[in-house]
């Protein structure tokens, strides 16, 4: 029977399978960080097990770490309470960690791939909803919770429903300073928050195969915004150089067989999805949200839309989410003035965004009246954007880089927006406080960033003349 990409990695990972019931799925990577790790790892104390197989799993503390003086105790005691015990746990159950500091720290979804710890085929899990991420390389990567954290710990296994599979096509090809978040913005807004609830989704068409890597692991990272359980995107040539020569990456003849592997992880042409959406590219502009999820998202020459559904609960909850922002109804975003602005996440805090950043803004100057914060995700990452001199060219034009964390994307650490400011970040979730209690979220990719940093308003990157401006 024809079967897609989703089907082969889950049938191969099979154990067992319960009529009416869950499978058992064998994981071959368990991502660990501090926030969902510590009942799990008590759990096992307490019922005197071990990690079964302890080199498949990996820790790296991300959401508490500060981004300044990562070099000095952490001085939140909450924060250096969990890293602190993510790090005695890691060292009592004979887990690979990479600590603050060390080469390979990082946010966990960034970290995964730079390492070639995430690879083809794989199945992928960790106590964040944001492992979908991983799935970019072609693998089955998902969620989970800290009773599945303990379960994968003691067994390498999970018992898990299977989900339904969608297949999203994105056809044609993107417009001048349309990025890659501006793609999974546009599909999260007409799927809306919770239309892919259930599914697994694969992402393919023209456009997704013309993506680098990076691109494509910001498309997965928002997947779990629709509602989907996990999204996917089968592996190629791209996906293969990437991978090339990685640290834990197959190597020589391993290499060669694993390639030949991978390419056979293709959904197959008479495969059947549960459900199939194409969307055109031309539709697709640079992209903001003005609400307070990341459904609520029009294109940035677009006014701020009506409430078009029939439920009081909904209309209530959208003009809930328009006072929190202080927007309304038919209002046009650019032009607003801006308060901070966010390069960073496990969405937009790789390389090529430092890249697209930094390329944008070079040669002008940051507005005095923002508060720029470029955080990499990952210690890799911040290495190489000096290698590359970004951090000059950075400078120059009035921005510091910090260092790796999950930093504003969630107000778990110091880096915390304050009531009432508005900030255009690059991360994922705009939830009412997410970015610190009363704090205003408009998210965006890279080049909106870097056009509100340099105009103090939302801009659309389109319209500004740049000399460097290479896209
Ligand atoms: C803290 C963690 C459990 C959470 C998640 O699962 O996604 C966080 O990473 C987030 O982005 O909200
Ligand atoms: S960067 Fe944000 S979305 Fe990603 S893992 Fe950290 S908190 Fe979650």
């Amino acid at each position: 029977m024809a079967r897609t990409l989703f089907d082969k990695i889950w049938d191969a990972h099979t154990v067992n399978t319960v009529d009416g019931g869950p499978t058992q799925l064998y994981i071959d990577r368990h991502y660990c960080h501090e926030v969902t790790s510590p009942q799990a790892f008590d759990g096992l104390r307490r019922r005197g097990l071990k990690v079964y197989r302890p080199e498949r799993t990996i820790c790296s503390p991300d959401h508490n770490v500060p981004t300044l003086h990562q070099d000095k105790p952490i001085n939140d005691p909450v924060s250096r309470k969990q890293v602190e015990t993510l790090y005695r746990n890691a060292d009592e159950f004979g887990l690979t960690l990479f600590g603050l500091g060390h080469p390979g720290n990082g946010i966990i979804h960034v970290i995964g791939p730079e390492t070639g710890l995430t690879l083809p085929g794989y199945t992928i899990v960790c106590g964040d909803s944001h492992t979908s991420t991983h799935g970019a390389f072609g693998a089955v990567a998902f969620g989970i919770g800290t009773s599945e954290v303990e379960m994968v710990l003691a067994t390498q296994c999970i018992l898990q429903p299977k989900p339904k599979t969608m297949r999203i096509n994105i056809e044609g090809r993107l417009g001048k300073d349309v990025t890659a978040k501006d793609v999974a913005l546009y599909i999260i807004a007409r799927m809306s928050t919770s239309g892919a609830t259930g599914y697994f989704v694969e992402y393919s068409g023209e456009v997704i195969r013309n993506m680098s890597m990076e691109e494509r692991l910001t498309v997965c990272n928002l997947s779990i915004e629709m509602g989907a359980r996990g999204g996917m995107i089968a592996p190629d040539k791209t996906t293969f150089a990437y991978v090339k020569g990685r640290k834990y990456a197959p190597k020589g003849e391993a290499w060669d067989n694993a390639v030949k592997y991978w390419e056979s992880l293709a959904s197959d042409d008479d495969a059947v999805f549960d459900k199939e959406v194409t969307f055109n590219a031309d539709d697709i502009e640079p992209r903001i949200t003005y609400g307070t999820n990341p459904g609520m998202g029009i294109g940035i020459s677009e006014a701020i839309p009506h409430y078009d559904g029939n439920d009081e609960v909904g209309r209530a909850s959208y003009e809930k989410s328009l006072e929190y922002m202080g927007f309304n109804t038919g209002q046009h975003l650019e032009g607003t003035p801006v308060d901070y602005v966010f390069l960073g996440s496990c969405t937009n805090g790789r390389i090529e965004d430092f890249r697209a950043f930094a390329g944008y803004v070079k040669g002008h100057q940051k507005a005095p009246s923002v508060t720029a914060w470029l955080v990499p995700g990952s210690r890799a990452v911040f290495e190489q954007i000096k290698e590359e001199g970004l951090d000059m060219i950075l400078a120059d034009a009035g921005f510091e880089l910090r260092e790796p964390g999950c930093s504003a994307c969630l107000a778990m650490n110091d880096d915390k927006v304050p009531s009432g400011a508005l900030c255009v970040s690059t991360s994922n979730r705009n939830f009412e406080g997410r970015q610190g209690p009363g704090a205003r979220t408009i998210l965006a990719g890279p080049l909106v960033a870097a056009a509100a940093a340099i105009t103090g308003v939302i801009t659309d990157p389109r319209k500004i003349q740049f000399t460097h401006h290479g896209q």
